[in-house]
């Protein structure tokens, strides 16, 4: 597989009634999250990836938190059971759109629950939040499915926020990225580093030097460029409202070897 593509679903009509579990409620821009969401995809779009359009779904508020439905690994997509039960609709054509990009296809079942949003992929280590939206039974699927590919499977817990790339992600550099008030156990990680802002924890790697993240995250975007890195901003406040952030709006599918 060569070429870079990134899975979006497009905002539905009911995005503002979209769940909130660590956050107040406050009322969706409906408008501005679709030209928001517009710019999102651009910004990936002028990055050399090419978009994948996951048909929408109407009912499902939360459906455009699309790298929610799959943990893609090497050449396996795992299709997630979501923890909220409301949104297990849609994983079913997020699994067709994976499957058409040459996938192969598994499946999180019941009991299990696990949602892509809680599976941080560094290297061949896939580190998985266990809390609120992915259960034990959801990880030990899981592991079942990508250890046999190399990876190693290792649960994280999470209790402060919704998932576990809502604590952390990665630089290309591997290291770990966080807020520390809000990570349960910094000390999981080989290498961990604070950064100043809830939204500065959540990078989408573009490519090696490249970091898409949020526009509520000044300071940590400066950290980033003090580093070397070069930050591409994208205002996403609405979507952050339903806690949502910058790597829940795309799964991205890189070339493996
Ligand atoms: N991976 C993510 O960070 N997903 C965000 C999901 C937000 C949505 N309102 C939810 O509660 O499921």
């Amino acid at each position: 597989m060569t070429k870079r593509r990134a899975l979006v679903r497009a905002v539905g009509p009911r995005l503002a009634e979209g769940l909130v579990t660590h956050v107040e409620r406050v009322p969706v821009d409906v408008e501005l999250a679709r030209r928001q969401w517009t710019e999102y995809v651009e910004a990936l779009g002028a990055a050399g990836w090419d978009i994948v359009e996951v048909p929408g779904i109407e009912e499902c508020p939360d459906a455009v938190f699309v790298e929610d439905t799959m943990v893609v690994y090497r050449d396996l997509a795992v299709i997630a059971r979501a923890g909220a039960e409301e949104r297990r609709p849609e994983a079913k054509a997020a699994e067709e759109a994976v499957e058409q990009q040459g996938y192969r296809v598994e499946r999180i079942e019941e009991p299990g629950t696990l949602d892509g949003g809680d599976v941080l992929k560094i290297g061949n280590t896939v580190y998985v939040g266990r809390g609120g939206r992915t259960n034990q039974d959801g990880i030990d699927q899981l592991r079942a499915y990508l250890e046999p590919l190399g990876a190693t499977v290792v649960a994280i817990p999470v209790s402060k926020v919704l998932h576990l790339k809502s604590a952390v992600t990665a630089l290309p550099d591997r290291t770990v990225i966080g807020y520390a008030p809000l990570v349960d156990d910094p000390a999981a990680f080989p290498t961990f580093r604070a950064v100043p802002e809830e939204a500065g924890a959540h990078v989408v790697l573009l490519d090696d030097d490249r970091l898409l993240m949020a526009a509520s995250a000044p300071k940590s975007a400066e950290l980033f460029r003090a580093l070397g890195y070069r930050p591409v901003v994208v205002d996403i406040s609405e979507f952050e409202k339903l806690e949502g952030c910058v790597t829940c709006l795309s799964v991205r599918l890189r070339p493996y070897q």
